[in-house]
């Protein structure tokens, strides 16, 4: 497909499965097109939730119908329950019921809830379908919808069930964040702020200087996924199956995904990216407490998520939450556990994140233990 000078394109290079995330606005009318000149004359399962079918399922349909594409759509709740057992199964009964084969495609249209779980049924049904994610929010259009974790929640924890699989293209339509709420786009900001914290420290600079245009919309909005996809991208390619620096992007996720777990996957009291801001906030106040960064920079950290209005410490999230020892039950089911002992992502200073195998149980138990006092 040639470029239009609106659309920036990022290739994830994954050899004979590389990939485009194509950026900009106005691609989901243009989608059909889009996806037959990647996977010609193949069928397509929609797989959507309830908010964005309705601001955006007509025209997507539309446009498939424009390209002759047989298509099907499957339309879930809205929330993060809905990464469950109970709501794959409905996606894979659907994309069977659909008689997709094989070289058809599994279409995730929505943030990374939808994204992960619409990944996963097209990850197992006939052992493995084409997937194409058009991302929604802000979060999948800059995270969840390159890389290829897919997967669902359990009681236990966060994402222990799915599988990698990788899609074969990647649609972020800018225009449609137009009918994202206020509350979600700064969730996703979270993760946009992460890749500056981790290894780009002019980037979070920048976004120091610029979030406001970014809230706005408009070139710095488009720049910042562009950045941020290009950044996912790069560390996918050298390690898509996170035996070693992929690991960084789980920056803020080791503590985040326990208050996640914690709160019952409940998107009123917590969605994704707001753990993700506590947890990046915890994760550089844990690293100064260990003498591996200096207190300014954690507090430099806090102050930038606080100004765009996202949490940062556990008082901050509502209806109270499991003492210290229960926090650390859910950190002990994380993914990058070896041999029992705990990892984190733990930083040297703002973009100096790195990985911190065989962290002692006992100093992150004092650790939340302070936090939780509040102090
Ligand atoms: N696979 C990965 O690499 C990866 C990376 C980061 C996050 N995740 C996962 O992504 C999930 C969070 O994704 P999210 O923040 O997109 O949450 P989400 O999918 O729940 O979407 C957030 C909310 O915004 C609504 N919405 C989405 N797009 C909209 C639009 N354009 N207009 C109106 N409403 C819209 C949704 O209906 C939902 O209510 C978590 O489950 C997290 O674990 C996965
Ligand atoms: O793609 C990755 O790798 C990430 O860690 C990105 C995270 O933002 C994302 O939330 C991911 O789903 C977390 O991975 P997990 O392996 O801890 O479930
Ligand atoms: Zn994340």
């Amino acid at each position: 497909m040639t470029d239009t000078p609106s659309i920036r394109t990022v290739t994830v290079g994954l050899g004979t499965r590389a990939y485009s995330i194509r950026i900009g606005a106005g691609l989901l009318a243009r989608a059909g097109a889009e996806l037959a000149a990647v996977l010609p004359g193949a069928r397509v399962a929609i797989i959507t939730d309830e908010h964005v079918a309705v601001a955006h399922l007509p025209a997507l349909q539309d446009g498939f119908n424009e390209q002759g594409i047989g298509h099907s759509a499957l339309v879930l709740p809205a929330g993060e329950t809905t990464k469950s057992f109970e709501h794959l199964q409905a996606a894979v009964s659907a994309v069977i019921d659909a008689r997709l084969e094989r070289g058809d495609a599994v279409v995730a249209l929505g943030g990374g809830v939808i994204g992960d779980l619409a990944g996963f049924a097209a990850g197992i049904v006939r052992r493995g379908m084409h997937f194409v994610q058009l991302p929604t929010s802000l979060l999948a259009q800059v995270d969840s919808s390159v890389g290829g974790k897919t997967g669902i929640n359990t009681a236990q924890g966060k994402n222990l069930v799915g599988v990698f699989h990788q899609p074969r293209l990647v649609l972020a339509d800018t225009s449609v964040l137009d009918t994202l709420p206020e509350r979600e786009f700064r969730a996703g900001y979270a993760e946009v702020a992460k890749y500056g914290l981790i290894d780009k420290p002019d980037f979070f600079a920048w976004l120091e200087e610029n979030w406001r245009e970014i809230f706005a919309g408009g070139p710095a909005r488009t720049e910042a996924i562009a950045i941020s996809c290009q950044a996912k991208a790069d560390v996918v390619a050298r390690d898509e199956f996170e035996t070693g620096d992929r690991a960084l992007l789980n920056l803020g996720h080791t503590f985040g995904h326990a208050l996640e777990a914690a709160t019952g996957y409940n998107s009123a009291r917590l969605v994704h990216g707001e753990g993700v801001a506590i947890g990046m906030a915890l994760a550089h106040r844990f690293s100064a407490r260990l003498n591996q960064a200096s207190p300014d920079d954690a507090a430099r950290v806090e102050a930038h998520l606080k100004t765009v209005g996202l949490p940062t410490r556990l008082a901050d999230v509502p209806g109270g939450l499991p003492d210290a020892e229960r926090l650390l039950g859910y950190i002990a089911q994380d993914k990058k556990v070896q041999r029992g002992a705990l990892t984190f992502i733990l930083t040297h200073g703002i973009g100096q994140s790195f990985i911190a195998r065989d962290v002692p149980a006992s100093a992150v138990l004092a650790f939340l233990e302070q936090e939780s006092a509040g102090s």
